[in-house]
């Protein structure tokens, strides 16, 4: 193509500068110098003065519901009032975001309209998520093949982030179940603990970065449709309630329960005054909890039921697999417990451990939780339980993107022997330099309880060291416990530090005014929670 003299015009629309980088980056490829123009604001390129034989290379976002930015809308308008673009030859690379319900919108709008109008795509569209510098490489050298005439390669780039939601999700088959705990001599299955999930999500098009999360679209089981069925004396309730929420129950259920009632106990419930007591009755609570405790068969329509119950909602975990892999990887905590002579489990979990059918997911970004963006930055991590999937998943992103920092990484369970998650993996990783320090803490493993903070305390000289290189720290699990202990830890590193006549930092590092080093830190968004 170059041979010919060709040449290249490239045009942007873009409110935030991302897309306007991207067009100025390319035209700066050394390929196509002297054969190019500078970047141009899309609404600056005129169709009628268009010259046969050039490439017309759009790079955008989209703003708004699916709208083009400012800078771009007027060359859409052009486009639409044209009757005729044969002879147009584009490639045209779309930004956007698939946390908004038009995804890529203006991008495939204006793709639509130009094909319309007899215009050729040399390259199939891009859709490109937040995370686009992946495909902006790959579609960069499709170009260069192209500009090189080798247009095969360009022509069968498919470079396109598919937007799933709750509306669209995918259903992904599960490829392997693994029981992470080591059983006791003689337990069975049913003792298993924790759980590895492997989802086969290839040519799904989802995209997701380690430290993000996997949402899930449980369906409600048998058994419990069924007893609600039979309570209500109604067969036809297992059907109209398969769609609805049934375990997390919102004070609109139990208001619409007490209103057709009268129930006194449960009016009281839901006073202000008693909010302690309510959480603590809806804790692992389902609906046939609430109809048993507070109603009786005749005072509850089913119409009335399906009016108070959400639609049943997704359940997020966090993915343990680097940046849009072929599987997708979870570690899951199987939880039972025995209420009103009911055996219960997690709803979404129980359907993960035992369904043969595909599980409806789909991915949403966790930007708090992704690797900090100084490749050079210390890790310090920080997991109890199944806290460690999203901390593995930052670590199997690094070995994928070849990241060298330097980890530390501290975890925290029951016992050595039985639940030391990951073992393998994690000793490999040690041994392999891309873990420096690996601690434990099993609490019952015999002796005083030992956990994570303790940990933290006997190696606080190391802990010291890497915060004062600036690490970022991630911690993942109980919601209850782990930030208050943690932050407690931090903290006392730098007291213990003062008092031992250590500095413990350099003066350099802001962390280490440290009578807070906990709150410094976050300060400095250098903290990376993931509680549950
Ligand atoms: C207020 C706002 C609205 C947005 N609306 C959309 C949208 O409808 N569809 C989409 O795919 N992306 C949407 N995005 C994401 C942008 O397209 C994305 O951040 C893009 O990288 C911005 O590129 P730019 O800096 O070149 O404008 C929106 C972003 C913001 C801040």
């Amino acid at each position: 193509m170059s041979a010919n003299a060709q040449r290249l015009h490239i045009a942007y629309g873009s409110e935030s500068g991302n897309a306007q980088t991207l067009a100025q980056r390319l035209a700066q490829q050394p390929l196509w110098q002297g054969q190019v123009d500078p970047a141009i604001e899309l609404n600056a390129l005129s169709l009628a003065a268009w010259q046969p034989g050039g490439l017309l290379v759009i790079i955008s976002s989209s703003f708004g519901d699916g709208e083009p930015p400012a800078n771009a809308a007027f060359f859409l308008a052009q486009v639409q009032q044209s009757d005729d673009l044969t002879g147009l030859r584009y490639a045209l690379f779309g930004l956007g975001d698939t946390g908004y319900p038009q995804f890529c919108g203006f991008t495939k709008q204006l793709d639509a309209a130009l094909q319309a109008r007899g215009a050729q795509a040399v390259i199939p569209r891009v859709d490109a998520d937040t995370d686009y510098e992946d495909f902006f490489t790959q579609w960069t050298a499709g170009l260069e093949q192209l500009w090189l005439g080798h247009g095969d390669v360009a022509a069968h780039m498919l470079l396109r982030v598919e937007a799933y939601g709750e509306d669209k999700a995918f259903a992904a088959p599960i490829i392997a179940r693994q029981c992470l705990s080591t059983l006791a001599p003689g337990g069975d299955a049913t003792d298993c603990a924790a759980h590895h999930i492997r989802l086969d999500v290839r040519g799904s098009g989802m995209a997701w970065r380690a430290g993000d999360t996997l949402h899930v679209l449980a369906k409600n089981g048998r058994p419990l449709l069924d007893a609600i069925a039979q309570w209500l004396g109604q067969p036809q309730a297992v059907a109209a309630l398969e769609a609805k929420e049934l375990r997390l129950i919102s004070k609109a259920v139990l208001r619409g329960v007490a209103s057709a009632t009268g129930h006194a106990g449960l009016k009281d419930l839901l006073k202000f005054s008693q909010r302690k007591q309510l959480e603590q009755y809806l804790y692992g609570a389902d609906i046939l909890d609430v109809l048993q405790d507070f109603a009786s068969p005749e005072q509850v329509r089913l119409d009335d039921l399906l009016q108070w119950l959400s639609p049943r909602l997704p359940r997020a975990y966090s993915i343990a697999s680097p940046a849009s892999s072929d599987y997708l990887d979870l570690c899951i905590r199987a939880v039972h417990h025995q209420r009103n002579g009911r055996q219960r489990h997690g709803m979404a979990t129980h359907w993960l451990l035992h369904t043969q059918e595909p599980v409806q997911v789909y991915c949403r970004s966790n930007p708090g939780f992704h690797l900090p963006k100084d490749p050079q930055a210390p890790l310090v991590l920080i997991g109890t339980g199944t806290g460690i999937a999203p901390l593995l998943g930052l670590l199997r992103e690094m070995q994928m993107k070849e990241q060298r920092r330097k980890v530390c990484l501290i975890f925290g369970e029951k016992t050595s022997s039985h639940d030391f998650l990951y073992r393998d993996e994690l000793l490999a990783l040690q041994a392999s330099g891309a873990i420096e320090h690996l601690w434990t803490a099993f609490s019952r493993d015999g002796g005083a309880k030992y956990y994570v903070q303790h940990a933290m305390a006997d190696h606080g000289q190391e802990l010291r060291d890497y915060l004062e290189r600036n690490a970022h720290v991630y911690i993942c699990g109980n919601k209850a416990h782990l930030e208050k202990a943690v932050a407690h830890a931090f903290n006392d590193l730098y007291v213990l530090a003062t008092s031992d006549g250590e500095s413990g930092c350099s003066a350099a590092d802001e962390s280490c005014e440290m009578g807070d080093c906990w709150t410094s830190l976050q300060a400095q968004a250098r903290i990376h929670l993931e509680l549950y």
